[in-house]
């Protein structure tokens, strides 16, 4: 599913009206969109209400009560604000009017089953009016279903901000695609289940949720004439005499991601703990004086920082490697404020929000509620891949596109998950040929183990070393899935619904 922002959406409708699709035309492909949409939800035997604000989302509400009326279902279509008062949504309640409807009056002791909310859209401004909130209110309290056009009402289109008397619907339908507050905090936690719904304009966006198909299509064939060599040899910097296990893990996640051959550079007292729980790798006794020579021809990628404090001479090792023809993978003791040199291979910083704030200079509250942007800011300016860890990870390019991941869920808020993350996120450098595939199907995979996680088990009880078991189900179920195409494993969450 696409993401556009206000702007975007505001420049698609001016591009499509220069061609003579107006605004009319739109809000009647949403209306019927969105009917088309409801309508497998609802029973006939069902009251519905459509509450329409005076803008051009309550005029989608006036489409919609038209197409559910002419179909045979019970709905009501109220304007609790007064009439519309934008030129195209008077335009369709006059048409509703001609086909023999009428508005009905806002009855506040009137039972309903379904409430569409169409009283506010991606022209909100915040905080709700008094008026509008007592209407939001009302709706909150009563036992209907509610499903929200594009937004729920209390929440913008761009950010996570939400007022306090924001409608919590059960489901939403965005029209043209999701808009960015639907995968930011708090706003996010409103929209219910969220459905894209087309209205005829063709895709522009250079941001997308990262599907379930879209890891599908794009694994890489393992079948054939392969061997170690054909699977990269990755290096991994990581663990410390006091932080062992974190080298493990990530060594865990790339071995069980596909990597050929894993090399640990780790200082002696953790190497006996990585032999133990990963026999296959091998090891380089840690030296950060050393500058590792030819990296470039010895390592597809290189991926350092879990388990390492933060110095001089692991940040004058990072700038020798960042000089080096290889894709790199900074994380954790290896996420600082620094400038990056011109280079051609990628590199690939993993930040949960607090590093993200250190390394941006922004104040860690600024970031739930704006991490696209955000995201998308920094790896733009610096020209490097941001992946910003947490619930809805965002994946942000320096060419200004990016992917926002939908599997995962609170079992991998736990020390351990990240370095498992970036493990897999080193295999998958060395080897795919496609940057943004190697890191979206890395993030994607590492939630969807989560997500089966908690199918059969507590959600608190998740251990990252566990992946060693989850990987290869969850790889088996995609790989199968890939070569049987076009059938979805059901891991995740597929293009149909974001569920929540
Ligand atoms: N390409 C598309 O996706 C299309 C989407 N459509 C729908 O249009 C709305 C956006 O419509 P717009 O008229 O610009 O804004 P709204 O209807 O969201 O609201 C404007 C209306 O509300 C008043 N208002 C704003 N903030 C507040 C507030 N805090 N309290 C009270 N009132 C407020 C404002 O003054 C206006 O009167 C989009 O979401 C889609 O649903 C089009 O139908 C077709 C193209
Ligand atoms: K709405």
């Amino acid at each position: 599913m696409q993401i556009y922002t206000s702007k975007e959406i505001k420049e698609a409708d001016a591009n499509a009206a220069s061609f003579g699709m107006d605004t009319f035309t739109l809000m009647e492909n949403a209306g019927s969109g969105l009917y088309r949409a409801l309508a497998p939800l609802l029973s006939k035997r069902d009251t519905i209400a459509v509450l329409s604000g005076k803008g051009n989302n309550g005029g989608d509400g006036i489409v919609l009560a038209r197409y559910l009326k002419l179909n045979g279902y019970k709905a009501d279509l109220i304007f609790p604000l007064g009439p519309p008062q934008t030129k195209e949504a008077a335009q369709h309640f006059s048409y509703f009017q001609s086909c023999g409807f009428e508005a009905a009056p806002f009855d506040r002791e009137k039972h309903y089953d379904w409430i569409a909310d169409g009283l506010l859209g991606v022209g909100t401004r915040l905080p709700l009016r008094d008026d509008l909130a007592e209407v939001t209110d009302w709706i909150n309290t009563r036992k209907a279903k509610v499903a929200a056009i594009d937004v729920p009402t209390g929440v913008a289109g761009d950010t996570g901000d939400a007022d306090p008397h924001t409608i919590h619907a059960d489901y939403t339908f965005s029209l043209h695609g999701l808009k960015p507050s639907s995968l930011l905090f708090p706003s996010s936690t409103y929209f219910g289940e969220t459905k894209a719904v087309g209205i005829g304009l063709p895709h522009t966006s250079k941001w997308k949720v990262w599907s379930e198909e879209d890891v599908i299509r794009s694994l890489p064939e393992r079948s054939g004439n392969v061997h170690k060599g054909t699977f990269g040899t990755g290096l991994l910097v990581a663990g410390s005499d006091d932080m062992p296990g974190s080298a493990a893990l990530a060594a865990i996640g790339a071995m069980r991601m596909g990597i050929g051959k894993l090399s640990v550079f780790t200082e002696s007292g953790a190497r006996n703990v990585i032999a133990t729980l990963v026999p296959e790798a091998t090891y380089l006794k840690r030296d950060f004086s050393k500058r590792l020579n030819d990296l470039g021809q010895k390592f597809a990628g290189v991926a350092i920082g879990p388990g390492i404090e933060p110095d001089e001479q692991l940040e004058s090792f990072i700038h020798g490697v960042l000089k080096e023809p290889l894709p790199v993978v900074l994380d954790a003791g290896a996420l600082h404020k620094r400038a990056y040199p011109k280079r051609t291979a990628p590199v690939v910083l993993t930040p949960h929000p607090g590093e993200f704030s250190r390394m941006a200079g922004i104040p860690t509250g600024q970031i739930a509620s704006d991490r696209l942007r955000l995201a998308s800011a920094y790896a733009q300016e610096h020209g490097v891949i941001v992946v910003l860890k947490g619930q809805y990870t965002v994946m942000a390019f320096p060419d200004g596109s990016g992917y926002v991941n939908t599997t995962g869920n609170s079992s991998l808020a736990k020390g351990g998950s990240g370095d498992t993350l970036t493990g897999m996120l080193l295999a998958n450098i060395c080897t795919y040929a496609n940057i943004k595939e190697a890191v979206a199907n890395a993030v994607y995979i590492h939630g969807a183990c989560a997500d089966l996680w908690i199918r059969e088990n507590g959600s608190a009880t998740l251990t990252a070393h566990e992946f060693s078991r989850l990987l290869p189900k969850v790889m088996h179920q995609l790989e199968t899935a890939a070569k049987d195409a076009g059938k979805a494993p059901g891991l995740g969450n597929g293009d149909r619904f974001i569920k929540r």
